[in-house]
């Protein structure tokens, strides 16, 4: 079977239109009318050059993946897209929208709220292999191709109206440095026009790319996965800190928050036992005082009875957060838990197809028709 590039693979497109001399500024209404008519085909765009119509009839596709299925959760806020991509692998994006006016809509939220939240996927899968994350248990697939990251965009927006991004789905952003940059210097051009200070790069702390992120991407929020403290304990949670230690991580954190004077992210699951004791806050507040951050405490969502790791209880994340701001001034906020029982919340992503548990729990939509409003 032949296949397609996505419209939306701005280098491969921009390539494309340059070898066969087309004006690249009909790459933007291109998209614009594919966002606007999602079942067009490309044949229907009006106002383009002949050469045009003929290239893009032969290597490209209005879209190179499907969304095969849609979760709701009962919390009333999060949904699950599955998405087919164009080699038969599947990845998840999740839209998490706060303005849930519900009864009209059957019992859903009502999407479409002024303040929806789209989590996207980077790669099939991710190598680094975090002990407590459901994604890294699935060892690394594939990475997306730009046009697929941008794609999960075009169908969140297709549904609701998308008005931050963040990088936060399956996979480790950084690893798929080029698709990533491309991505965003898409979703951030006209038709989309989002603005950077509304997309939030996650990253594990790959340093040789936190090193060019300000230069090639600069505006967007930098959100950084630590979870411990001190070397010791990030080696055990995360393979990936013995390649980025943390020491060097923290110089790189200073460089770019010197260069973009923007304040960075810092993300840290709250596990019982393992990184959530008082000294565990001191020595976190120590290694951020002199940096302008917020701390995200995130309660850990369950990947699984096999999982080596439990949650903390309300009490130590509350003792952790008065700690951090009490005695170092830091910003701390604890994130709400979102989506669990779609398995749509951080760190439960994991391609599975919808399991008879799954369709129990949940209201699986085969019709998207039925979200759209
Ligand atoms: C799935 S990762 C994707 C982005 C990037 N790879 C990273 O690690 O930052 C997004 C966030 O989910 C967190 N996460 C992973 N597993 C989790 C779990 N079981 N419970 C709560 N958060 C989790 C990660 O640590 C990270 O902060
Ligand atoms: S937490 Fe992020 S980096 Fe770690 S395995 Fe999961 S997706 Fe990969």
């Amino acid at each position: 079977m032949a296949t397609y590039r996505s419209v939306f693979d701005a280098a491969e497109l921009r390539a494309q239109f340059n070898a066969a001399g087309i004006n690249t500024k009909f790459m933007a209404s291109i998209w614009k009318y594919v966002l606007q008519n999602p079942g067009c085909e490309l044949d229907e765009i009006p106002d383009l050059p002949s050469s045009a119509y003929r290239l893009l009839r032969t290597k490209f596709k209005p879209f190179t993946s499907t969304v095969h299925s849609v979760f709701h959760s009962t919390d009333g806020v999060t949904t699950k897209l599955l998405i087919k991509l164009q080699n038969g692998a599947f990845v998840e994006a999740v839209i998490m929208t706060y303005d849930t006016r519900l009864g009209k809509y059957g019992g859903k939220p009502r999407l479409g709220g002024p303040r929806s939240t789209l989590c996207i996927s980077s790669q099939v899968g991710c190598k680094m292999g975090c002990k407590f994350c459901a994604t890294g248990t699935m060892g690394f697939k594939n990475n997306l191709t730009s046009g697929e990251i941008v794609e999960q965009l075009v169908h969140a927006s297709l549904l609701t109206n998308i008005r931050n991004v963040v990088f936060m789905g399956m996979g480790e952003p950084l690893n798929n440095y080029t698709a990533l940059v491309e991505a965003i210097r898409v979703m951030t051009g006209s038709p989309f026009q989002l603005s950077p200070k509304r997309i939030t790069v996650s990253t594990v702390g790959i340093i040789h790319a936190i090193n060019k992120l300000h230069g090639d991407l600069p505006g967007l929020n930098l959100a950084v996965s630590l979870h411990a403290p001190v070397q010791e304990i990030r080696c055990q949670i995360m393979p990936s800190a013995r390649a980025f230690p943390l020491e060097k991580l923290m110089t790189a954190l200073q460089t770019y928050q010197k260069n973009s004077q923007q304040k960075i992210f810092i993300e840290y699951i709250m596990l019982d036992g393992m990184n959530d004791e008082e000294q565990h806050a001191h020595q976190l507040g120590k290694l951020l005082e002199t940096f302008q951050v917020v701390v995200n405490l995130i309660p850990f969502n369950p990947i699984g009875s096999s999982s080596q790791f439990r949650t903390s209880s309300d009490q130590k994340v509350s003792d952790f957060q008065k700690i951090l701001r009490g005695t170092y001034n830091i910003r701390t906020t604890v994130r709400k838990q979102m989506g669990q029982d779609i398995s749509g919340a951080c760190g439960q992503l994991v391609v599975n197809l919808p399991d008879k548990r799954t369709r129990e729990n949940t209201s699986l939509l085969t019709d998207i028709e039925d979200l759209r409003i």
